[in-house]
Formats: structure tokens, sequence, C-alpha cells
């Protein structure tokens, strides 16, 4: 029992007492400065986490995703490299907020007691972190914390965060996955790229341009594109300034230009020339363009989502294969995506609560569940079901063995532990290049409804509780009802209040038939609930 030993180490990594940590939605979020008590207490939940699970590798990645370079993060990976199991998230809350060093050892051996963990069997953890500057310094109070319980570790350095998700499911796949290292994944998603880009009347695809957010996406993304060769993959990346970590997410990245709805002002492109953002630690992606006339033009997550559904099931239907296909979303879709996805592609619609771990759960109920949220955070999940059926059988005739194989090939092409910017990256180019269209024609499956997200600072978030996937109110008691009352003066009008779980405010969500209305609905919403 490494009582003495944690207590000795935790010394090292004090927490200060006016603090109370939560494992949220994403982690642990916050200022970097705050971060090393926690880091340290993450150790012991990951050390314990792999114990409980018969020594499977767990993964920790230090990151705050899109965040501001002052801020970092941490975030468990479960041994399949999907998100913590949520009773977990409890837990590492629990141990983040003991309050002294003997309290921290007495905490960390009531849970391996309560779970009945056998505290003296190997536990064996991966590292990642991002670019931000705060990276190393957490990094040692981790370390400090897994030698204090004898745990083995690897650290993989500076890699994305789904390039970690996929490290740790390759190594409790023992290798099934892939080989667990970035190289790794380089050749399993670049291999994929190359052979569908290769495949029978696929269009040569033109040069677009990447913006990385000056994160960790920047070297993953130039090491890719060198793997695959320029010959069928002709990127030019910009914001790649990692070296500059005040730069990272600023004026640029895949959460700026969905929340401001306009090109990085970094990034010089013509007009109908298709781009992408990526996040600051390469798991959301959006892409966008200016059209003939220098309007910019979003393509966020619901375009991507649409546009993945409608490729698989093309290739099924080839393929003539039975695939129970389905897509994801929450509240914040748009619903003329929702409505392109019922009622052109025939496709079943779930909708969720705001977060990956909850489009990713419901994803599992399809053979292909594909999910993407508004801002551009999914991917597409093939059910062990699917691929066995996908993999099994026999074509009769050139054209279904055809699609059969690009299905197959696809499946590797997919990072399927969680949303990875450049898996989807390369999914949409593989797409597009099909498809022989450019940004237009894509945009062409649907128009948005105009549309507005408003940030309303309240006494108490809290007090807003909601139902039926966020997208009704049921406290404050009167603030639905009156939110139905004006949705009812607008056409096509839609509107939902929800408290944010990662910043201390309401988000207010409108659509309506015209940019005028949705901006007045948004508006009008947003005062009903500025009264709390
Ligand atoms: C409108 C919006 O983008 N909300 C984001 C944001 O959640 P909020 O609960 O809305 O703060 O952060 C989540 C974690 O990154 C992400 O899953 C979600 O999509
Ligand atoms: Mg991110």
């Amino acid at each position: 029992m490494p009582h003495e030993k944690i207590i000795e180490a935790s010394s090292k990594h004090p927490k200060p007492a006016d603090r109370k940590f939560t494992y949220g939605t994403a982690g642990f979020r916050m200022k970097a400065d705050l971060l090393d008590p926690v880091m340290f207490r993450v150790g012991l939940v990951a050390a314990l986490r792999s114990q409980k699970l018969n020594s499977a590798t767990i993964g920790v990645m230090i990151t705050a995703s899109h965040n501001v370079p002052a801020d970092n993060g941490v975030k468990l990976v479960d041994p399949m490299g999907e998100m913590l199991e949520p009773a977990w998230e409890v837990y590492s809350t629990t141990l983040s907020n003991a309050a002294t060093d003997e309290e921290l050892a007495a905490e960390y051996q009531k849970l391996a007691d309560q779970l009945k963990i056998d505290t003296t069997r190997s536990a064996k953890v991966v590292i990642g972190r991002d670019t931000r500057e705060s990276g190393p310094a957490l990094l040692k109070a981790l370390t400090d914390a897994l030698d204090a319980v004898g745990a083995e570790y690897e650290d993989h350095g500076i890699v994305t965060t789904p390039q970690l998700h996929y490290i740790v499911r390759c190594i409790n796949t023992h290798g099934l996955y892939g080989n667990p290292h970035e190289n790794g994944y380089y050749e399993k998603l670049g291999d994929a790229y190359k052979q569908l880009m290769k495949a029978h009347g696929v269009k040569q695809p033109t040069k677009f341009t990447v913006d990385c957010a000056n994160g960790v996406g920047a070297p993953a993304l130039h090491k890719l594109a060198e793997y695959i060769g320029s010959d069928i993959f002709q990127v030019e990346i910009v914001n790649d300034q990692i070296n500059e970590p005040s730069k990272l997410n600023f004026q640029c990245g895949a959460d700026f230009v969905k929340t401001q709805q306009r090109l990085p002002p970094a990034s010089k492109v013509e007009n109908m020339v298709r781009c992408a953002s990526l996040d600051g630690d390469a798991d959301r992606l959006i892409y966008y363009y200016n059209d003939d006339k220098g309007n910019f033009r979003l393509l966020d997550g619901d375009k991507i989502a649409t546009l993945a559904a409608s490729f698989i099931g093309g290739l099924a239907k080839d393929a003539n294969i039975d695939l129970n296909i389905g897509v994801v979303q929450t509240a914040y879709a748009n619903g003329s995506s929702t409505d392109y996805i019922k009622k052109i592609l025939g496709l079943p619609v779930i909708c969720t609560p705001t977060g990956v771990k909850h489009l990713h759960h419901a994803a599992l109920a399809f053979d292909v569940g594909v999910y993407f949220e508004a801002n551009g955070h999914g991917t597409v999940l093939f059910s062990n079901n699917a691929i066995e059926k996908i993999q099994e059988l026999e074509p009769e005739s050139p054209g279904q063995a055809e699609s059969l194989k690009k299905l197959r090939i696809f499946i590797d092409l997919i990072n399927q532990t969680v949303g990875d910017a450049l898996s989807d990256l390369l999914m949409v180019e593989v797409i597009l290049a099909h498809k022989h269209w450019g940004p237009k024609e894509w945009d062409n499956n649907y128009t948005d409804l105009p549309n507005r997200l408003v940030r309303v600072e309240v006494t108490d978030r809290t007090v807003f509780k909601t139902t039926d996937a966020e997208r009704r109110l049921i406290e404050p008691a009167t603030v639905q009802k009156k939110i139905d009352e004006l949705v009812l003066k607008y056409s096509k009008g839609r509107a939902f209040a929800r408290a944010s779980g990662t910043e201390d405010a309401v988000r207010v969500y409108a659509e309506a038939a015209t940019r005028g209305e949705a901006e007045e609905l948004a508006r009008l919403v947003a005062e009903i609930v500025a009264q709390y």
C-alpha cells in the first residue's frame, strides 16, 4: 500500500484550500497555474482505473482544446479509446478535492476498497499533451503520482487528442486496431486515403487550405501530408506557428470560425476554394469558403454529418448491403440539416444532450452511427456487427465488389475512438473527390436556416434545468412557456436556452426563416433569460 509514498509525493503538489474542481464535459479544464494538484490526483485515478480494468492501459491527455493559451486541462481515455466512464468522472472529482495529502491518501484507499481494486497489481498509462507551454510541468505532476504508486507509463509527447485515443485502443487490442504510435496513426489513415483516392473514377483533388489554430494539428498534418504525398493531397497549411504559444487558437481555429462566422484574418484565400480549420488539439473540424461573390459560407459539423451519411448510404446501396444507418445530433443542429437527413436521405435522426459522450453513446445503437455536433466535433462509428457484415458479404457483381471494398477501407480511414479533425478531413476529401464536388455543390445539399447563438450571463446558471435533449426548460417554470409563445410568432422559428457545461453562462440558440427574425428571436429569448 503506497500510503506514505502518496503523502510524500502529494506534498510537492498541494491543493489550494479555496478551490473546488469538477471533472466536466471535457475533463478538468482551468487556468494552467491551478492545475498542478489536479494533475497529480488524476495520475492516481488513472492508475486505479488501470488496476480496476485488469491492468488495461489508460490514456491521459493534457490539453485544453480550443481554450486560450493560459488554460490547460486533462482528460482520461478508457481502454477502447472512448471517453472516461461517467462514474469515474465523479471519483476523479472526489480525489481532486481532497483537502490535504493525508486526506488524499485516505480517499485513494477508500476508493480502492469500495471498488475492490488490488493496488498491488500493475497499472499502465500512456500520456500525450498538446503544444501548451504549461504542458511539461504538468506532465511532471502526473508522473510524480504514477511513480508514487509504481505505475508503468509511456510518454508519447506532443500528439493530437485523437492520436492518443487511437494509441490507447491499439495497445488494448494488441495491435489489432493499428500500430500503437503516432507513425502507426499516419500509416493507417494515410494508406486508407491513398487506396480510396486511387480508386476507379475518383477526381484528382484540388489544392485547399487548412488553418491549424497554431496548435498540435499543424505538425501532425505536415507529417500526414508528407506520408500521403502531394500528388493526391495538395494542402496549404496555415496558422502552424506552434513555437509561438501565445498564438494558439488566437484569431484562428475551428472555434473562431464557427463562432465568428468569418475567415481567420491570416487566411488569404480565393473565392470558391474550400478551407478547413482544426481546433487547438485537432479534435474538431470546420470547413468553409467564400462564394463567387466573396460571401463567407460555413460548412459546419451538420454539413459534414450529412455529407458522410449521404456517401455511406450510397455505398451501402451500391454494395447491396443492409445496414442500419443513423445520424446523431444535438439541439444546436440547424433545422434544415435535420429535415435533409430525414426527408431527403431518409435516415433516422436522434437528438442528444450536448457533449460528445452523449452523441457517441447514441451512435452505438446503429450499424453505422454518424455523429457530429454543429461545432465540428464528431466521427462515424461502425458496429462490430456491421464490420462483420461488410467483411463477409460475397459480392455478386464488379460494382458491388468495388463498393464493398470502399466500405471496408472507409472503416480504416475513420478514427472510431473519438472525433478526429484529421481523420474527418481525409473523409471529407475522399467524399468530395468521389462526388466530383467543390464546396458549392456540397453546400447546395440544403440551406441553413439563419441562426444565432448567444451567451447570456446569469446569477446562477444551475437554476436552468432542461429536458428532451436540452430542447426544453423545466425550470425556471415560466421561461419555456414564454419561449414557446415567442417562437410561434416566427416562420420556421425554433429557440432554446440551456446552461453551459463549460462556461458560467446560459446559451441561447435561435433560428428562423430570415436573418432578421433569427436575430430578433435570439435577442428576445436572451432578454427573458437574463432576468434570472
Ligand atoms: C455550443 C457549443 O459549441 N457547445 C460546446 C461546449 O459545451 P457547452 O455546454 O455549450 O459549454 O463545449 C463542449 C465541450 O467541448 C462541446 O461539446 C459543446 O458542443
Ligand atoms: Mg478540441
